[in-house]
């Protein structure tokens, strides 16, 4: 799914991307957790094909960058990121934001089908969001946005699915929802691989069996979650002592007082 060898990423004299090796198998659900200014966006960019690599090779989807076009590539993945959110056109509908996902297009230039908009409504109501159908786009809150989101991330059945934060700025219960979402998006069938890129322990599900640890642009743990959210693990990435707990398959951390 992705393979990336010895990955550097230099702008502007600094590097953001240090000497990254990782490997991301079909079937697998990675968490990538890092701090602010650690990397993650430069990461997923370079997944996405948005910037190159300085020195390594990227390869995603069975394909190495610069040997194979780059829309090709991005077809087959489906991306939700807040970014995005201020991209979208801000006349667009529900049906129409979900639908232009198909395109990985920031609004409708493609003559769309019945099945184009059966399949929005299919996976629009597969988010719990049916009372959202004919609803404008801009008027829907942060929770119902985000969802919608993934929606459209999923309209052309991707191989893998990118959340970058989606639990930004929602409340407890906005949250819990979007989670719930997530999580049956993994039991479907032909479920994608999913990167859910946070800053919060407590939003790794149980689904998320691997999990990436990213500090100052290097990778610090590349592991089985177990193995890898622990107090000391946490407390050596973090730098601080930290204490955490799991209850119902979930980590929950506190600084050791
Ligand atoms: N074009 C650039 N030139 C110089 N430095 C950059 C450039 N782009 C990003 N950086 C720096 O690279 C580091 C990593 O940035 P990045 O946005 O990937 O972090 P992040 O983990 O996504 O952070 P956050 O959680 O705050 O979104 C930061 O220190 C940022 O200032």
């Amino acid at each position: 799914m992705i393979h990336l060898d010895n990955v550097t990423l230099v702008r502007n004299g600094k590097k953001i991307l240090n000497e990254l090796n990782w490997r991301v198998r079909a079937g697998e659900h990675w968490a990538v957790l890092g701090l602010n200014g650690a990397g993650k966006t430069a990461l997923l960019n370079l997944i996405n094909g948005y910037v190159y690599p300085s020195a390594g090779s990227v390869k995603v989807l069975g394909h190495t960058f610069g040997t194979y076009p780059i829309a090709e590539i991005r077809k087959r993945i489906g991306w939700v990121s807040s970014s995005l959110q201020e991209r979208l056109h801000k006349e667009d509908s529900v049906e129409e934001v979900v639908v232009s996902g198909k395109f990985a297009s920031i609004g409708l230039y493609d003559r769309i089908t019945e099945e184009d908009i059966e399949k929005a409504t299919q996976l629009i109501c597969q988010l719990g969001c049916e009372h959202l159908l004919n609803r404008s786009y801009r008027h829907l809150s942060q929770g119902e946005k985000q969802r919608i989101l993934i929606a459209r991330g999923l309209m052309a059945s991707p191989s893998l699915l990118i959340l970058d934060e989606p639990c930004t700025g929602l409340d407890f219960l906005a949250r819990e929802q979007l989670l719930t979402s997530i999580e049956r998006i993994s039991e479907s069938d032909q479920a994608p691989t999913i990167l859910y890129v946070t800053h919060h322990i407590e939003e790794i599900l149980p689904i998320f069996t691997k999990t990436l640890l990213l500090r100052e642009g290097e990778i610090i743990s590349a592991s089985n979650t177990e193995d890898v959210l622990n107090s000391t693990s946490l407390s050596d990435f973090f730098g601080v002592a930290i204490e955490m707990e799991i209850a119902r398959g979930r980590s929950w951390m506190y600084l050791k007082s």
